[in-house]
């Protein structure tokens, strides 16, 4: 008998790693080549003005393609299931703007070189089943970059996508995420996160690169190098005394309050640097046991997270031996749209730290509002 999801895990795998494929080559031919990423690895301002339209150009192609080619794939194992999707075509169809139909072009060809991939012999081996994409027109793939714009629902099966989560890392060659799950009934079943820049081994830069996470509800969470798929080795938190604790937070200081996450790791009398990486592979570092405690606080400028940003994540934690909540204690509620609602933070740890995340959380609050 066939374990839940199967099928659907399967296929994930095989739809992220089509995509990674495809961001992998945009950075390797536009990014890197075009030398929008400066030696100091901070992404391109306003000093070379052709750069910065190449920028502003690259940037979307590969969140568009990488939408366009897992949405394909869904489409074909699963042409029911609804997708939460965090990109739509509206820019790519409007002819009034002069770099639309290049991107229209870039992503055609992008997407149909993703989507031809050959199947690896893992796939025809573990699953017996594969890709048989044909090639796309450019209209076809727009409309499937459009199958991402279900609005989400409490009850039912969707998908939700987001195809290069880190959007900036990825820029800078850093850390970015190809994060994929499937929802039923408002609780994450499966989750599939690709991280071509994360090194097999934590902290490991000289070593090989590039690993997908893979968690299923009930089945726990596993790590799969890119270049060698059917190697699956379960992951867990491991237990760590409080005093070694490392927290893990944004790279970007305006999507969580690094303030906060300071006093919050004050009064745990956590003493290491904060470890900052962009995007979900933070979910994946930790349930691996490269960081300990994942901090976002809300900046207070009144932003709402969004479900694919965190529905792979949350579950790979979960299922790795976790917590995570908001910073109230509350679940995630991935039933209110494409939205998590109000915005209070996201807490994920070990179980056995959570509460004193917790608690750590309401003195740097408390702390906060004497100092209004
Ligand atoms: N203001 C604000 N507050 C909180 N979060 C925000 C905010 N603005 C954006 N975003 C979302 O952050 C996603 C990037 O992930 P991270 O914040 O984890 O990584 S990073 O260090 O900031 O790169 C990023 O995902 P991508 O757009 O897929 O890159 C956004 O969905
Ligand atoms: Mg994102
Ligand atoms: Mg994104
Ligand atoms: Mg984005």
């Amino acid at each position: 008998m066939s374990l839940a999801f199967a099928l659907e895990k399967q296929v994930a795998i095989s739809a992220v790693l089509r995509a990674c494929s495809l961001t992998s080559a945009v950075f390797n031919k536009l990014v890197k080549n075009e030398t929008l990423v400066k030696g100091d690895k901070s992404p391109v301002t306003g000093e070379h003005s052709t750069r910065v339209i190449l920028a502003s150009d690259t940037l979307p192609v590969a969140d568009y393609s990488a939408q366009a080619v897992i949405n394909v794939i869904l489409a074909q194992a699963f042409p029911s299931d609804p997708i939460v999707g965090e990109e739509d075509s509206a820019d790519l169809r409007n002819d009034a703007d002069p770099t639309s139909a290049t991107l229209r072009s870039r992503i055609t060809e992008l997407a149909n070189e993703a989507l031809a991939l050959p199947l690896r012999d893992w796939e025809k081996a573990e699953w017996g089943i594969g890709p048989t994409h044909g090639q796309r027109t450019t209209f076809q793939l727009l409309d499937a970059i459009d199958r991402g714009n279900f609005s989400g629902a409490r009850k039912g099966r969707m998908w939700t996508l987001d195809p290069i989560d880190g959007t900036k890392g990825f820029l800078r060659g850093e850390q970015y995420a190809v994060c994929l799950a499937l929802i039923e009934d408002s609780e994450v079943k499966l989750g599939v996160m690709g991280c071509p820049n994360l090194p097999l081994k934590a902290g490991d830069e000289a070593g090989e690169k590039g690993c997908i996470f893979v968690a299923v509800k009930g089945q726990g969470s596993e790590q799969r190098p890119i270049s060698s798929l059917q190697d699956a080795t379960p992951i867990h938190i491991p237990t760590r005394p409080l005093s070694e604790l490392r927290t893990l937070e944004s790279v970007e200081a305006a999507h969580s309050s690094q303030s906060t996450t300071g006093r919050i790791a004050q009064a745990l009398g956590i003493t290491a640097a904060p470890v900052r990486m962009d995007s979900q592979a933070k979910y994946c570092s930790l349930a691996r046991g490269d960081g300990d405690i994942y901090l976002r606080m809300p900046t207070g400028v009144g932003y709402v997270e969004k479900i694919w940003d965190h529905a792979g994540g949350s579950l790979l934690v979960t299922e790795a031996g976790g917590v995570v909540s908001d910073s109230r204690g509350q679940p995630l509620d991935f039933g209110l749209g494409r939205t998590l609602g109000e915005n209070f933070g996201v807490i994920a740890s070990g179980k056995d730290v959570h509460p004193s995340v917790l608690e750590a959380v309401r003195k740097a609050r408390a702390e906060e509002s004497q100092k209004l």
